[in-house]
């Protein structure tokens, strides 16, 4: 199939064909873009990030309102789809928090001048030094994943002299997203502690124990790339559930419930219809609020950390085309191998989850008949491929410049320098300017690090 028309998803929302056919994001020509800053690059439309990042904020203020009869919400960006210090800022400017999943994450946080209260910290194998820093930085939340755990947020704790607000994350055996290797709360795997094995429980008996910890509340997260909002509302009566045995037992009722992130978005445009800010939050809000009262329990705040779905469409990848190869396919028919100068070292997502994106012609328009093609990296693998099956012009031709969209999340935040290629910058498109956010690697940079 074709990539669908600029204008609609999988699109960023400002990307449009010039009068000559060529893309622009926010103004800005494409083919401006790759002479000024060479390919392959991630364009990211900073009012699109921004947009969808406000949406997130207004949707959930909105149905958690107290004239709701909620107990408000936070929305947490999940800075592992892709943090640098101008998306940190940019999402905290629009009324996000940040939460981060290592001692890295957690430094372009800091960098980006973002407080610490607007900060959570995971990891299911956090060390002294991530946990120290986090907690000298004053984080609103450390979210406990194991019971060792406990005893080393709470040393750390005890050592700065302070008092370590702390979450659960259990595991609920609700089990959704787009791959196995993306879902996260079944039983078989390696986060969080279980509902049913009674793990979680143990955790939060031992945390309201230690003077160190402060119990804030109970996280949940299912996966990643759902489309069904059914998967979050079994999900979170069970965490509600959790709490309200919690009061019954200690008198304690945590003030607040996190939900995860893991909402699905549009790659190819034919994949499904992602949920907008606004059916997850009042969906949410209806769950929340009809388990609570069936449980007899006040409402929590509530908190939710999207990633993909705020910067995943908000960025394409731009790449120059190389080689371009026939080939026979056993029946019969035939395959155009479109090579670019980037591939699996900037997304690894094709190879590493079989997940389907698209493509475009970017530089100019074509009414040559469309081919099937495969676009494909550049690395010495047969897996190397950006585009499993899309609709090409058969002229598509070296130099011709290819944009594939919604590579925002987890593109550059899993690049690698396999092949030692220098992974490509980031840069950030507004009102017809672009800026770069992350600079391109030079071989330099990787010949740097070698100590001969
Ligand atoms: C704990 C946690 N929170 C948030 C996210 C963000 O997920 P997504 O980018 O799918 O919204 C993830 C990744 O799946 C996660 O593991
Ligand atoms: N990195 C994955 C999702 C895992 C999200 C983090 N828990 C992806 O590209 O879809």
């Amino acid at each position: 199939m074709p990539a669908p028309e600029p204008g609609g998803e999988p699109w960023s929302t400002t990307v449009r064909r010039g009068p000559d056919g060529a893309l622009a994001v926010a103004g800005l020509d494409v083919r401006d873009i790759a002479r000024q800053h060479g390919t392959p690059a991630y364009v990211v439309d900073e009012a699109d990030l921004r947009g969808r990042a406000r949406a997130f904020a207004e949707a959930f203020a909105a149905a958690f309102a107290p004239e709701a009869g909620m107990a408000g919400a936070d929305v947490y960006y999940a800075g592992k789809a892709f943090l640098s210090v101008a998306v940190a800022r940019w999402v905290h400017e629009e009324g996000l928090r940040v939460d981060t999943a290592t001692g890295g994450e957690l430094a372009v946080a800091i960098r980006a001048g973002v407080p610490g209260a607007a900060i959570g910290l995971h990891g299911n194998n956090k060390s002294d030094a991530e946990i120290t820093a986090a907690l000298e930085h004053g984080v609103g939340r450390i979210v406990v994943d194991s019971l060792p755990e406990i005893d080393q947020v709470a040393a750390v704790a005890a050592r700065l002299g302070v008092v370590a607000p702390v979450m659960v994350r259990v595991t609920t055996g609700v089990h959704a997203g787009g791959h196995e290797f993306i879902a996260t709360a079944h039983e078989d795997q390696k986060f969080g502690l279980s509902l049913t094995s009674g793990a979680a429980a143990k955790a939060v008996e031992t945390i309201l124990a230690r003077p160190e910890l402060d119990l804030i509340g109970l996280h949940s997260h299912i996966g990643s790339q759902i489309l069904d909002l059914a998967g979050f509302e079994v999900a979170a009566r069970a965490v509600l559930g959790l709490r309200a045995d919690v009061a019954a037992r200690s008198g304690h009722l945590m003030p607040e419930v996190d939900l995860g992130g893991g909402y699905g978005i549009s790659y190819t445009g034919h994949d499904g219809v992602p949920p907008t800010p606004e059916q997850i939050a009042t969906t949410l809000a209806g769950a929340v609020r009809r388990a609570c009262t069936d449980l007899g329990t006040d409402v929590p705040r509530i908190s939710v950390e999207p990633g993909r779905s705020i910067v995943g469409p908000s960025a394409l990848t731009l790449y120059t085309v190389g080689t371009v190869k026939d080939v026979a396919l056993d029946d019969g028919g035939r395959r155009t191998y479109v090579s670019v100068d980037g591939g699996m070292s900037d997304n690894i997502r094709p190879a590493l989850y079989q997940a389907e994106y698209t493509a475009a012609l970017a530089s100019r328009a074509s009414d040559a008949e469309a081919v099937t093609a495969r676009v494909v990296g550049k690395h010495c693998e047969s897996g190397d491929i950006v585009v499993h099956g899309v609709a090409l012009p058969a002229d598509v031709r070296a130099g011709d410049l290819l944009a594939v969209p919604a590579t925002g999340a987890y593109g550059r935040s899993m690049a690698s320098n396999y092949n030692m290629v220098p992974r490509p910058p980031v840069l950030a498109v507004r009102d017809g300017q672009a800026r770069v956010l992350v600079r391109r690697e030079t071989v330099e940079d990787l010949l740097a690090l070698d100590e001969g």
